[in-house]
């Protein structure tokens, strides 16, 4: 069984968050206008002078960035020049390069053609002179379906400003400024990535670095997850899963399994009876190849935001949109959060940590989520007893009990409309050999 366990989570981890490289463009593409005033200047990167960069870095403002709702201008953190889109426009034409084709196929998972699922909307010109860099940030999501970043990177002579993106623990770095470098072609240098993930722009250290930055939203065709047809990812987590469900000492009575999604999810902030649910359109990667299994295989699997309300008791799942931050200072002076995320909120109390009886001892040798699903006599009466047993296939990431992490404070923008939650999947099995049980799940609506 644990032999099929593991297998099962080899095949869910994530995969690269990003899409890089260099392509090809018609010169004709590489003009751009841009202007404050009536009178507006014209740069064309087939053969720009320093001059002429200097003048558009000279027009830029200087780029603020967002920490929670604030706009902040603080140039130990951002040091760059930006144009809003109402100053500029760029002859380049995406469709013409094939980038975001190329970039897709591997950020989207699903069927169909991915471009076309895909809207690219320009958002902002950025000018990097000498000692320019963007620190570590999360783009601020603009909506429930935005799900990725563009930037383009023109062919200007510089060094520096890589970009450095870190997710799950791996980090990885394009140096477009090398790589436009030493391409032939009048080209353009791209990277596509998720936009819940961590990036930075490291120092530039000569020359000019000049970018354009899209934000990717998935449009109104979804992936057509109810008829499923299972790319290969997608086709190893059923199968995988489908051996661990026909393994008779793998939940025998039949139970329920969660899955820590990979992704953060944009979630409307305000909207308390959020139905989690609706993120099926926007999954990303492995998620979305996690679901179309599911789908496929005998398993009622539903969306729920986990929160770890208390290091030492657990992990509640709640149903509805939930902010944690937003929680008025009283719950938590007047009683226990727990208690408010399950009579008001839908909350499930989930696995908590078990202590012995008299004793703050952590039973579950600092494990914070524990696997075993069995509770003892001596178990501590003053904790709250599980509503439901969750068999966690893969971990809840480390931050899972905040809907945002630190980093995630740092964004492009300030917004407070939507926030990146983080989501898991709670799917009931049926006992061996009936697997097909109906959802369960207690206090759990069924959608
Ligand atoms: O200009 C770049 O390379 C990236 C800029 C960026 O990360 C942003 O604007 O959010
Ligand atoms: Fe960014």
């Amino acid at each position: 069984m644990d032999g099929k366990l593991e297998t099962l989570r080899q095949s869910l981890a994530a995969k690269a968050p990003y899409r890089a490289g260099v392509v090809d463009v018609d010169p004709k593409n590489l003009i751009l206008f841009y202007g404050k005033d009536r009178k507006a200047g014209r740069i064309d990167f087939n053969d720009v002078t320093s001059e002429e960069l200097e003048h558009l870095a000279s027009t830029c403002d200087p780029a603020t960035f967002g920490v929670k709702n604030e706009d902040v201008f603080d140039e130990s953190y951002r040091k760059a020049g930006k144009l809003d889109s109402d100053f500029f426009a760029s002859r380049l034409d995406l469709d013409a390069t094939k980038l975001l084709d190329m970039a897709l196929d591997d950020l989207m998972e699903g069927d169909g053609d991915p471009r076309a699922r895909v809207e690219a909307e320009i958002y902002k010109l950025n000018v990097y002179g000498e000692g320019s860099f963007f620190k570590p940030h999360v783009d601020t999501p603009r909506g429930e379906n935005m799900f990725g970043s563009l930037v383009i990177v023109f062919k200007t002579p510089h060094e520096g400003g890589s970009l450095i993106v870190r997710d799950h623990g791996q980090e990885w770095t394009f140096d477009s400024a090398g790589a436009v470098a030493t391409h032939e072609e009048p080209c353009v240098g791209y990277i596509a990535f998720y936009s819940d993930v961590e990036h930075e722009v490291t120092p530039v250290t000569k020359g000019y670095r000049v970018t354009l930055t899209y934000n990717l939203y998935s449009t109104e065709k979804p992936l057509s997850i109810d008829h499923p047809h299972l790319t290969s990812d997608a086709e190893k987590i059923k199968v995988n899963l489908q051996a661990l469900l026909d393994d008779p000492s793998f939940l025998p009575e039949g139970g329920y399994l969660g899955f820590g999604l990979n992704r953060y999810y944009p979630v409307p902030r305000f909207d308390v009876n959020r139905d989690f649910n609706t993120i099926i359109h926007n999954l990303k990667g492995n998620d979305a190849a996690l679901v179309a299994a599911c789908k496929d295989l005998p398993i009622k699997a539903h969306f729920r935001a986990a929160l770890r309300t208390d290091v030492q008791l657990g992990v509640y799942v709640v149903s509805p949109m939930f902010d944690l931050i937003d929680i008025p200072y009283h719950y938590y002076v007047e009683g226990p959060l727990t208690y408010y995320l399950r009579e008001y909120f839908g909350g499930l109390v989930v696995n908590p940590r078990r202590r012995l009886k008299n004793s703050n001892k952590d039973r579950s040798n600092g494990q914070d989520l524990p696997d075993e699903s069995s509770y003892p006599d001596d178990y501590d009466d003053e904790d709250p007893r599980p509503d439901i047993e969750v068999f966690w296939v893969n971990r809840l990431q480390e931050h899972s009990n905040q809907l945002q992490s630190p980093v995630l404070c740092y964004g492009n923008e300030p917004s407070w409309e939507y926030l990146y939650a983080y989501i898991c999947l709670i799917a009931s099995i049926g006992p061996y050999g009936a697997r097909d049980a109906k959802w369960d799940g207690g206090k759990v609506q069924s959608q």
